[in-house]
């Protein structure tokens, strides 16, 4: 990594890490559980502080707050307890203070929430939005009085008042329709025609860790920021995430100065009411679900496309570009995060066209079908097209992109990223996030954790815990994993009294908690299966609870569920994985997660979270699987998260980002010299050992009808029958034909050219000069998978007319368009057929048989992951490989192939393949030419294939 060191990394991201609090407002909790917030050594964190409330004027030492209804006022009702509930959080904080409640004479038994329930039972009864009618059982009635009886609280003296559990504001320091209405109300006293607030009043303010925001972003970050660590300087740019309106020039300014210099951070500023119609209303309530497969209904969707929610979507982009262009660097590397800045590359490539810029999308990214239904979905995928690469948590998700792209706006997808117009490439690769082990591993030997797990064995002895934590929102599906523990206690009645559900929640928007319905359910299970000593979930959100408290949770879970209906990762496994080092206690994950998508993770029980009745038999099976079979499972999954850590997410997606920068700033076509026959011909007179490779299609051979090809056959041209033979015929020429067409195609030029050396579709197989055989570069591949691929394809290949489907040796082509280029609505239909059958392929075989899709522009091949022209030159020539075709190393070398670089003297390649020129470049003695037409790192360029033969003829000759 030492390349990144030499370079400062941009970081944009909504949200900045850290934000302000003013010490004379009233206590504010500013930790965070996301994702494991490890605290940054930087900033210090008052316990006294408060984040502004939005529609509060900042002056002086003394912050008025205007109009600032109290935290829960004004809004609909929300899915919040009035005070942490007693059971476990006042038992939690009370015995880490000491307090009477700690004491042993106060266990009153061994039920561990019988002074709890009365206090839930009423939160969430008085939660609902109308009157409950469903008649409360006889035992919970009966709670709800014991309650009455349980011991007060202790009135907390000023050490434990710091650590009595609060809310975390929520974004911009309210919920949603406060921070709507508050704002409406405050909006005329927020635009004074003279400042609110003089210099000498500037108030005093803290810089303290931001509870919003992508944590797991910003872990990894710090993960690598070290002293002499991979990344020296950077900077991030986003918002605070709390009410701005009131501040004053002289108090922005301030802030900006002391955020630049305390928090490497420069401040994206935003009006409230802007930033409520970009975040809450474009992005989280059209992107957001959109993105998790959930389209909202059109006549809202039309108010959102139409009003102004994506124009400020756009102004918000516009200004995040804004500080960016102010702040850069040459040298700079721009990294922008997630789906809140969707516009930000394009906009960014206008003003600074030199910079290299890497975008990575967090969440989801769902197939076109879904794409495709959002109004503005040209400009997105334009504005994210600005990037030099694009990143994705997995494979999935980069398919469904590369395939929207081709979709919606025409451009040639192709496995490595999209081939825009002219030169213009953008990459497109997969980077999984994971954690930081090592600092997590630190925090889990907190003494506080530890003290925590003791508290937890005790009170929960005879017990067995499920946990989770998720996002009260529909897409984590809170409700369907509420639906499957209920359907299991129904299921198993032997398990009543014996098991906890531990749910941790984040709220999001309060429309969302409405939707999940999800303190209807907790009500009627708890009501339903509790007794006088049990009670059977446990709800609490996440700023009611420490991120010990929680870290203790998971170290003590029997299970950890998670049930996302789509997620982009979901680092929450990765963290409960590391603290199961001792226990080594089963996940139960939800198939629509990315972590579900890596191989690792596949020992986890996967459930489908839809079907609540598999969801109930996985708790089962998770609670009662031997201690054995947990920990074998245990294994793979920790193998997994201790080798795809936050530092390697960081450092494979920056440097990559400054590698493609560099490659898209490559020579454009019409800078690329013709190839000089005079120069390569004096070069190859004098040398001994040639090895010469020379593409098939594109550059050899151009075909005007490839159906007839089908149906006739192949013959090959006379003129490159003639032209082979000629280079053939000298003894000290090794010449090899690469091409994607089978190995029968190749043969009938190898038997008029019988010293020719073949690679045969795509390099699945090879067969050296002068051999007759094949040598198969997938050796025990597996290829169970052809004939339900061709079935798949046979299937969209009759109502796709004109195209045909060809089964090879290892690989299956579809020719799904034979028709005239022109003809563009027919192009067009055939286009969405393929992108479909490449969706069921890669869905129903591709992970499971380790298969890749190379798209071309009116084809596609499935063949073997990891295979390529490039891989078999690297087999023939017996050379290293890139990272991406791991598998080349582990691939048996054939005594036949077993040649070496350094044995040739001159080496030519003729290729319209980037990768392998590259990769050639790389040698010595060479001379690449592309025949792409497209930019590239070739020494030369053959335009035509006229020009191609005259070559090859005047080199030779
Ligand atoms: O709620 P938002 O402000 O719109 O942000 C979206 C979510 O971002 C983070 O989650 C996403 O990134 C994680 C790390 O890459 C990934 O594990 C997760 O699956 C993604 O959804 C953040 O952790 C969430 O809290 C945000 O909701």
């Amino acid at each position: 990594m030492a390349t990144l060191r030499n370079h400062r990394l941009i970081i944009a991201s909504i949200f900045l890490p850290d934000t302000l609090t003013f010490p004379d407002e009233p206590e504010s909790r500013a930790s965070t559980l996301a994702e494991v917030p490890i605290p940054p050594k930087l900033i210090t964190r008052p316990s006294s502080a408060s984040v502004l409330p939005i529609g509060s004027r900042v002056g002086g030492s003394t912050p008025a707050p205007i109009d600032t209804p109290p935290f829960g006022a004004g809004g609909q009702k929300r899915l919040r307890f009035e005070e942490p509930i007693p059971s476990l959080l006042l038992d939690l904080t009370a015995r880490q203070a000491g307090s009477p409640l700690a004491s042993p004479g106060f266990e009153p038994n061994t039920n561990p929430f019988v002074a709890g329930f009365s206090s839930l039972q009423e939160t969430l009864t008085n939660m609902l939005p109308a009157p409950v009618t469903r008649p409360l059982s006889a035992a919970s009635t009966a709670l709800r009085q014991l309650g009455a009886a349980k011991p007060p609280a202790p009135t907390p003296k000023p050490e434990e008042e710091k650590r009595k559990p609060r809310r975390q504001p929520s974004v911009h320091g309210m919920s949603r329709s406060q921070t709507r209405k508050s704002m409406r109300r405050s909006s005329s006293a927020s635009h004074p025609t003279t400042p609110l607030v003089r210099a000498s009043r500037i108030p005093n303010f803290d810089i303290v860790h931001n509870p919003h925001g992508n944590v797991g972003l910003q872990n990894a970050v710090r993960s690598v920021s070290f002293p002499n660590g991979p990344l020296q300087e950077k900077l991030w740019v986003g918002v605070l995430g709390t009410a701005t309106d009131g501040f004053d020039e002289d108090l922005k300014e301030d802030v900006e100065d002391r955020m630049a210099h305390e928090a490497e951070s420069a401040v994206v500023w935003l009006g409230d009411d802007e930033f409520d119609k970009y975040y809450h209303e474009f992005c989280k309530r059209v992107l957001w679900p959109s993105l998790h497969y959930a389209v909202p209904d059109a006549p809202r969707t039309k108010v959102f496309y139409s009003s102004t929610s994506f124009e400020q979507y756009k102004a918000v982009n516009e200004k995040f570009a804004q500080v960016i262009v102010k702040n850069y660097r040459e040298g700079d590397i721009i990294w922008i995060n997630d789906y809140h800045l969707f516009l930000l590359p394009q906009l960014v490539r206008a003003k600074l066209p030199d910079a290299p810029i890497g975008y990575f999308h967090h969440v989801a990214f769902p197939s076109s079908e879904i794409f495709r239904c959002l109004s503005v979905r040209e400009q997105l995928l334009r504005g994210i097209l600005g990037a030099d690469l694009v990143g994705f948590q997995t494979h999935n998700f980069a398919r469904h992109f590369r395939q929207t792209v081709t979709r919606i706006l025409q451009a040639e997808g192709v496995p490595k990223g999209i081939q825009l117009d002219g030169a213009h490439f953008v990459d497109v690769a997969v980077f999984p996030i994971g954690i930081d082990v090592k600092a997590f591993e630190e925090k889990k030997k907190d003494p506080e954790v530890l003290e925590y797990v003791e508290m937890l064995k005790e009170r929960y002895k005879g017990f067995k815990l499920i946990v989770g934590r998720d996002k009260l929102d529909f897409v984590q599906g809170v409700r369907q994993k509420l639906l499957a523990f209920e359907e299991f206690l129904d299921k198993h009645p032997e398990w009543q009294g014996k098991v906890v559900l531990i749910q941790v929640a984040l709220s999001t928007t309060e429309e969302n908690e409405q939707e999940g319905h999800v303190s209807e359910i907790v009500a009627r299970i708890n009501s339903r299966f509790s007794t006088l000593t049990y009670q059977p979930v446990v709800f609490l959100h996440t700023e009611e609870l420490t991120f010990s408290q929680y870290l203790a949770l998971c170290t003590m879970a029997d299970v950890f569920l998670v049930t996302s209906l789509r997620e982009g990762m979901a680092l929450r496994t990765h963290e409960f994985v590391e603290c199961q080092t001792e226990r080594k206690r089963p996940l139960v994950l939800s198939e629509f997660t990315g972590t579900y998508s890596y191989s690792g993770f596949r020992s986890c029980i996967a459930i489908n979270p839809w079907d609540y009745r598999e969801s109930a038999r996985a708790i089962y099976t998770a609670l009662t699987m031997s201690d054995e079979e947990a920990a074998s499972r245990w294994e793979d999954l920790h193998k997994h998260v201790i080798t795809q850590t936050a530092q390697a997410w960081v450092t494979s997606f920056v440097s990559r980002t400054e590698r493609v920068h560099e490659e898209h700033r490559r020579r454009p076509v019409d800078s690329i010299p013709e190839l000089n026959v005079t120069l390569v011909k004096s070069a190859y007179n004098a040398s001994q050992d040639r090895l010469i490779l020379l593409d098939l299609e594109g550059t050899l051979w151009h075909v005007s009808n490839l159906y007839l090809i089908h149906t006739e056959g192949f013959t090959p041209p006379a003129d490159m029958i003639e032209l082979l033979r000629k280079l053939t015929k000298d003894a000290h020429n090794k010449v090899y034909i690469l091409s994607g067409r089978g190995t029968a195609d190749l043969e009938a030029i190898g038997y008029q050219v019988p010293n020719l050396g073949l690679c045969a579709e795509n390099g699945c197989f090879v067969r050296p000069p002068g051999s007759t055989g094949w040598i198969d570069m997938v050796p025990g591949f597996n290829k169970d998978w052809q004939g339900p691929c061709v079935e798949i394809l046979s299937y969209f290949a009759e109502r796709t007319p004109g195209s045909f489907i060809e089964k090879r040796g290892a690989s299956v082509l579809w020719r799904y368009y034979t028709g005239d280029l022109n003809d563009t609505a027919a192009l067009q239909w055939a286009r969405r057929q393929a992108a479909e059958a490449q969706n069921h392929i890669f869905d129903s075989l591709g992970e499971r048989f380790r298969l890749r899709i190379i798209p071309g522009a009116t084809s596609f091949l499935v063949l073997p992951k990891n295979i390529s022209r490039s891989t078999a030159v690297g087999s023939i020539l017996h050379i290293g490989v890139d990272d991406e075709q791991p598998s080349l190393s582990t691939m048996p070398m054939s005594p036949d192939l077993d040649a070496s670089s350094e044995e040739f003297d001159f080496l030519l390649v003729v290729s319209s393949d980037e990768r392998l020129i590259q990769r050639m470049n790389g040698l010595r003695h060479v001379e690449s030419a592309s025949t792409s037409l497209k930019g590239s790192d070739a020494k030369w360029r053959l335009s035509s294939e006229e020009e191609t033969y005259a070559a090859l003829n005047g080199i030779v000759e």
